[in-house]
């Protein structure tokens, strides 16, 4: 069995007259997805921030980099695997955390989906803050696939303590602390609609639950949701600076990961004060528009970590993006905005096609081009090409 079974799967399936449900081209997925979702959701998921450019540039930098073939490697079997943490990964994907990815699936149960797909395909689930479920409800969807807990750091250092631990008692394997999102960014498709899904009460589920955010309130959210809703907004976000990291480090024993890290200074200071990987990310062009594509970003960060796992998002929506991302020295890559459209359209079937799709190309590539393993991709095979 290899990832590459997939499209014989297909192929056969053809032979008896059944094909594909869901979509193969990553362009079909986006448009028929974002015509499955409400308008509000649309927005929030497809848009990013100003007029999107840094969101455009993070899928084309992409193109900028062309893997070189390789002959007379007789590839014939591939080793996707890597070392994370201590973990041994069947895959190099990890699904990068959506807050309203519950909102995304039909039933409204998407965080669930989600888990669902890391338990079937082996791909780990960084579970968001902002969920619909419960993190407690969503852990032990995930079979014996482990997962991550992405903490957006509420100003509220006794919430934050109390977050954290739930997500060690939960069983999740790391915290990956969010540093670009303490403000959201100027989202025109948001704004146009008014539309801010959490405003709106959704996928509050973590802090409404949480006994430390419940006991600073005078009614509790099932008597006065809009009142808890106002004192989300006012501790969601903490603008941290390096002298917290000794605080964060300390919550946890649990691997701590820091996310939104682009520039090789930064990565410096994570790595002095502790941490256990850096996540490469510009948030998918939805914080800060006008920025470098994270992608040119990567290089840098990686030659600065210096063996430190660094994991990577931002753009990847085919396995040539996740082959170039590792070649750059990516140790994990991870999709996002191509989850939530799987879910809109299949639920957890539709998330699990996208990862086997993801996969399926990944491998197919390391095949042809003959790149047997994730260590044969390096960035001497790749060239630029613009
Ligand atoms: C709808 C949506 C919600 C997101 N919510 C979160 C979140 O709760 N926490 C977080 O760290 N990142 C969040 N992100 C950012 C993703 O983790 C990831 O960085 C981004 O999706 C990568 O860009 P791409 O999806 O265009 O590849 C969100 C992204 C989207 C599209
Ligand atoms: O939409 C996002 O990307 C996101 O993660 C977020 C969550 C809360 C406030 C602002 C942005």
């Amino acid at each position: 069995m290899s990832y590459a079974d997939y499209q014989y799967e297909i192929y056969l399936d053809g032979l008896r007259g059944v094909v594909p449900s869901l979509p193969m081209a990553y362009a079909d997925l986006e448009a028929q997805a974002q015509a499955a979702m409400s308008p509000s959701v649309r927005s929030y998921v497809a848009g990013g921030a100003g007029d999107e450019y840094t969101q455009r540039a993070n899928v084309s930098a992409f193109e900028g980099w062309g893997l070189i073939p390789r002959m007379m490697v007789s590839p014939t079997r591939r080793d996707l695997s890597v070392d994370l943490f201590g973990m041994r990964l069947a895959t190099p994907l990890f699904m990068a955390p959506v807050g309203v990815i519950g909102l995304c699936a039909q039933d409204g149960h998407g965080d669930l989906a989600a888990a669902r797909a890391a338990a079937r395909t082996g791909v780990p689930m960084v579970a968001s803050t902002l969920t619909v479920d419960p993190m407690e409800e969503v852990v032990p969807a995930y079979g014996d696939t482990p997962g991550f807990f992405q903490l957006y750091t509420p100003a509220d250092r006794e919430v934050a303590e109390s977050l954290v631990h739930r997500a060690e008692a939960a069983g999740f394997k790391g915290i990956v602390v969010t540093l670009d999102t303490w403000i959201p960014g100027w989202r025109p498709r948001d704004l146009t609609a008014a539309n801010f899904p959490q405003l709106r009460g959704h996928c509050l589920a973590n802090y409404f639950s949480d006994p430390v955010f419940r006991s600073r309130l005078a009614k509790l959210p099932e008597d006065d949701p809009a009142a808890a809703v106002m004192h989300w907004v006012q501790i969601f976000g903490a603008p941290l600076t390096w002298n917290d990291l000794p605080w964060l480090r300390s919550m946890t024993e649990l691997p701590l990961i820091l996310k939104g890290i682009c520039h090789p200074d930064d990565v410096r200071r994570a790595k002095d004060g502790g941490v256990d990987g850096v996540y490469c990310s510009n948030h998918g062009g939805r914080q800060a528009n006008g920025g470098l594509p994270a992608l040119d970003a990567l290089p840098a960060v990686v030659e600065a970590a210096d063996g430190l796992p660094v994991l990577f998002d931002s753009g990847v929506r085919t396995g040539a993006d996740v082959v170039k991302a590792v070649a750059l020295g990516a140790t994990a890559v991870g999709i996002g905005r191509p989850c939530a459209y799987g879910a809109a359209l299949g639920g957890t079937d539709g998330i699990v096609h996208v990862l086997r799709a993801l996969l399926a190309e990944t491998d197919l590539l390391m095949a042809v081009d003959g790149y047997p393993t994730l260590a044969d991709l390096t960035p001497e095979a790749l060239r630029r090409v613009r």
